[in-house]
């Protein structure tokens, strides 16, 4: 049994410690926006989120990692993170990335994986040996590195696909259950830079890329639900549904603006993905549950020692 605050030491131990920044996904930006449901969204599910009023969002785009420096022209891990506010005070959270499955499959294997990964204090670097050993044991925390490597740099923080990478059931009014893995889908379509154009870039544009967007009204995403069928694997996020399942549009998040600074409404916040709206329910994943105590120990802490975008 793995301790969140274990995994929260075992993160700051490998990847750095930034004082006041999140322990992962450090280089953010916080945005506002609206969600509009849709027919499809009220059949499948009785949350308001899907009424088809416009529902206020808090949204946040950043970096994986925990280095609030990180370079935006490299390959590998944005975070769109949302919080829908919905009527009587309930909120929906939830943090999606650019890949289809997550790195590790349990929390156990998630603290050995940033374990092996950890750098020798003599040569700063990890040992290749015991990533090596770690990975032949674990096979499944290679995947979403080999996805990232075959990717583009991406363009832009709004156009990218971003996966909800756990199943969640979504309950209707009568009581039908239906599970499904969920993915965000920018409007404008996917779009990846050359490895060329991601060195002439430099290591940070993907703000002032948001806000000349948001700016010119081009920031909206589909809200698509991949509909599992009976057999398929719902407890893993190294799993994506097979190919081919059929895929609705449950609404729109269209982003409105963007904080002005480093501020917003996201810095005391951390988007725990099992606060759920009534009407969507939690899958067996561990990950999922496994997920929401470490957030809050990272939120502690970066409170504690004054919160930084
Ligand atoms: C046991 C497994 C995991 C641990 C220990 C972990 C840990 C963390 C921590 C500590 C944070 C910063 C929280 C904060 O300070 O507010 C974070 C953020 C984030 N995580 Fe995880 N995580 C795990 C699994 C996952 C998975 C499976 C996903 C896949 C979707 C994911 C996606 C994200 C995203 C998108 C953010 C950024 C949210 C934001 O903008 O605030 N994490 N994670």
């Amino acid at each position: 049994q793995v301790s969140p605050v274990q995994l929260v030491d075992a993160f700051e131990a490998t990847n750095g410690k930034f004082e006041g920044y999140r322990r992962s996904g450090a280089k953010g930006i916080c945005a506002t926006g609206e969600f509009v449901g849709s027919a499809d969204g009220r059949a499948l599910s009785s949350s308001s989120a899907f009424s088809g009023q416009p529902v206020p969002v808090i949204v946040r785009f950043s970096v994986g990692g925990a280095n609030p420096k990180a370079a935006d022209n490299g390959k590998g891990q944005r975070n769109l993170a949302l919080q829908f506010n919905l009527p009587g005070g309930e909120t929906w959270q939830m943090g999606n990335i650019n890949a289809p499955i997550f790195g590790a499959s349990s929390p156990e294997q998630m603290l050995g994986r940033v374990e092996s990964l950890r750098p020798d204090p003599a040569t700063k670097a990890a040992d290749p040996a015991k990533v090596k050993a770690f990975a032949d044991a674990n096979p499944e925390v290679l995947l979403q590195g080999r996805y990232f490597a075959s990717q583009p740099v991406p363009a832009s923080y709004a156009s990218i696909n971003y996966w909800g990478v756990h199943a969640f059931g979504f309950v209707n009014a009568k009581g039908e259950r239906q599970f499904g893995k969920w993915v965000f889908e920018p409007v404008g379509g996917v779009q990846g830079l050359s490895d060329d154009e991601a060195k002439a870039k430099g290591a940070s544009f993907l703000f002032d890329d948001l806000r000349a967007r948001v700016a010119a009204g081009q920031v909206a995403f589909r809200f698509n639900l991949e509909l599992a069928q009976p057999g398929d694997r719902l407890d893993s996020a190294t799993v994506p549904l097979p190919e081919g399942r059929r895929k609705v549009t449950l609404g729109q998040l269209k982003v409105t603006s963007v904080a002005a600074d480093a501020g917003g409404d996201c810095l005391a916040i951390t988007f725990n993905p099992m606060v759920l709206p009534k009407g969507v329910e939690p899958s067996a994943d561990p990950m999922l549950a496994a997920r929401a105590a470490p957030y809050a120990v990272s939120l502690g802490r970066r409170l504690g020692e004054g919160a930084k975008q």
